[in-house]
C-alpha cells in the first residue's frame, strides 16, 4: 500500500464520472464531501496487500494514527487514489481494505470520511505547508518503509 498524507486546511471533492464499470454505489449526499482541518490520506492499495489484508489495514491505521498525533489532526479523509503505484490491487480487494481502514480509524475515535471508490472526482486541497504537512508511507505485509 502507498499512502500520501497531506495535512490540510480543507479537502473537498465532487464526483464527476464513473472510472470503473461497477463503482461503489453511493448516495446523492456522497457525491460531494468536505472536511476542514484534515489529514488527507491518498491511498493506492497494491497487489501485494492482497496477501495479508488484515496486517496491511493494521499497519496503515497505525501509521495514520502516528502522523495524526504528530500534526494534531482529529479529522481524517481516506481518499482512494490509483496513481501512487503501478502494481494496483483489484478493485474488490482495494475497496474492502479501504473500508476496513475507515472503520478502524472511526473505532479509534477519529472523525473520518472516505471519498467514493471507482469514480473520477474533482477535488480541492489546501496543504498547510509546515514541515510535517507532506509525508508518504509504503506498507508491505511484513514491513513498513518510511520516506
Ligand atoms: C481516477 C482518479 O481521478 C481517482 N482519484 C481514482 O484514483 N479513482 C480510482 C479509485 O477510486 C478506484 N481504485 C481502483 N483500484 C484502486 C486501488 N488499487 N487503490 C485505490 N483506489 C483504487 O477506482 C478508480 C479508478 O481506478
Amino acid at each position: 500500500m502507498r499512502m500520501l498524507l497531506i495535512h490540510s486546511d480543507y479537502l473537498e471533492y465532487e464526483v464527476k464520472d464513473k472510472a470503473l464499470k461497477k463503482p461503489e454505489e453511493i448516495s446523492e449526499e456522497q457525491k460531494k464531501g468536505r472536511l476542514d482541518e484534515v489529514l488527507a490520506v491518498f491511498v493506492s492499495v497494491e497487489k501485494v496487500d492482497e496477501q495479508n489484508p488484515e496486517e496491511v489495514v493494521e499497519k496503515a491505521v497505525a501509521e495514520i494514527k502516528d502522523v495524526a498525533s504528530q500534526v494534531k489532526a482529529q479529522n481524517i479523509f481516506v481518499y482512494p487514489f490509483a496513481h501512487l503505484s503501478s502494481e494496483l490491487a483489484s478493485p474488490d480487494a482495494a475497496l474492502k481494505i479501504l473500508k476496513a481502514v475507515e472503520e478502524k480509524l472511526k473505532e479509534e475515535g477519529f472523525n473520518v470520511k472516505r471519498a467514493p471508490f471507482g469514480y473520477y472526482k474533482a477535488f480541492k486541497l489546501s496543504c498547510k505547508g509546515h514541515p510535517l504537512a507532506e509525508l508518504s508511507r509504503t506498507i508491505v505485509p511484513g514491513e513498513v518503509k518510511k520516506e
